[in-house]
């Protein structure tokens, strides 16, 4: 399939943002979830005004306990520590979002596999796909428990665009709910690899290529000192300007997918964000992520209230989307 072939309008805009553009400082907003349930209102004001201009937010007080996310860095490096033909006993299966792959992304903004090696962890398919015990102790139960728990403040963030939108309180809980065979949230480990003796065309490729998310609402825990992520709002600027987002412990960085974009009519922004490669005068080593990907259940039936475009499921959405972005 060529880029031409894409199916979604998104795709189309993607691929024609692969350039190195300019960089600009931003503000990206900074939101304290701390006392929730009395101070929804007002969150969920800040909420909206960050993700419908520019689609990026960075949560504080979101009660998930910084030695749980420590915990889980760890786990990960781990994981990658593995041999490669450990970790090939656990492939990610094309269209499933589940297991390891090894420089397997291929963006359509770039058309080049990202520098990275990724294992994702979407609960009802991971069936034969988690490490065994001697080769990894305690690594299901840390990520099952620490999915749950970036599913939990995933669902209170959208349960403050659910008010804005006009939608029961649950609306957003209920089609991502873990207990249905069609739930496909999907956490997922990132190691970009590190660099070793590099030459100047090293620096040049992406570690993420610029995309969109196309799930609903992006939590992404990265680490102090481990930074690159850019992010460019507006897609439709010609001349386009990147902002660093830097790492900072106790603050998870969260973004706005295509999906929710769709399900509220275009009015929450799905920004354009990649990772670079480091400078030569920056930390060389390896970098490592974990993003938590909300995406509605399979059943789930995308329908904005303004009904500005025709219905669509989560599942049809989503597999356009996903064939387009793994070239394996
Ligand atoms: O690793 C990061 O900082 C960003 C990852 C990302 O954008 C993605 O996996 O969609
Ligand atoms: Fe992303």
């Amino acid at each position: 399939m060529t880029v031409a072939d894409y199916a979604l309008e998104e795709l189309n805009k993607e691929k024609t943002f692969g350039g190195v553009g300019k960089t600009k400082d931003r503000d990206v907003p900074r939101i304290d979830m701390s006392d929730f349930e009395n101070r929804k209102k007002e969150i969920a004001n800040q909420l909206w005004a960050a993700a419908t201009e520019i689609g990026f937010f960075q949560l504080v007080g979101h009660g998930i306990p910084q030695s749980q996310i420590d915990d889980a860095f760890e786990m990960t490096a781990r994981f990658f520590d593995l041999a490669e033909e450990v970790k090939a006993q656990y492939p990610l299966g094309k269209g499933t979002n589940a297991g390891w792959e090894y420089k397997a992304q291929v963006r359509p903004s770039t058309g080049t596999a990202d520098q990275k090696e990724s294992y994702q962890i979407t609960l009802p398919r991971m069936e034969n796909l988690w490490p065994a015990g001697e080769e990894l102790s305690g690594f299901k139960a840390e990520m099952l428990a620490f999915e749950r728990a970036n599913w939990a403040l995933g669902m209170k963030v959208l349960s403050c665009f659910a008010l804005k939108l006009g939608f029961a309180p649950d609306f957003f809980t209920n089609a991502h709910d873990p207990l249905s065979p069609e739930y496909q949230s999907t956490l997922r480990l990132i190691h970009y690899l590190p660099m070793v003796d590099a030459k100047p065309e090293d620096f040049e490729g992406w570690r993420a290529g610029a995309h969109t998310d196309f799930d609903c609402l992006t939590l992404l825990h990265q680490k102090t000192g481990q930074g690159g992520l850019q992010l460019c709002p507006g897609k439709e600027s010609s001349e386009l300007e990147w902002t660093d987002v830097e790492p900072l412990d106790g603050v998870i960085t969260c973004n706005i997918g295509d999906m929710l974009m769709r399900w509220s009519d275009d009015q929450l922004q799905s920004t354009l964000h990649r990772v670079r490669m480091p400078k030569a005068e920056e930390y060389q080593g390896s970098r490592y992520s974990m993003p938590f990907f909300c995406q509605a259940n399979k059943d789930a039936m995308i329908e904005g209230p303004n009904g500005k475009y025709g219905p669509i499921t989560a599942h049809d959405y989503l597999q356009q989307r996903i064939a387009a972005n793994f070239a394996k």
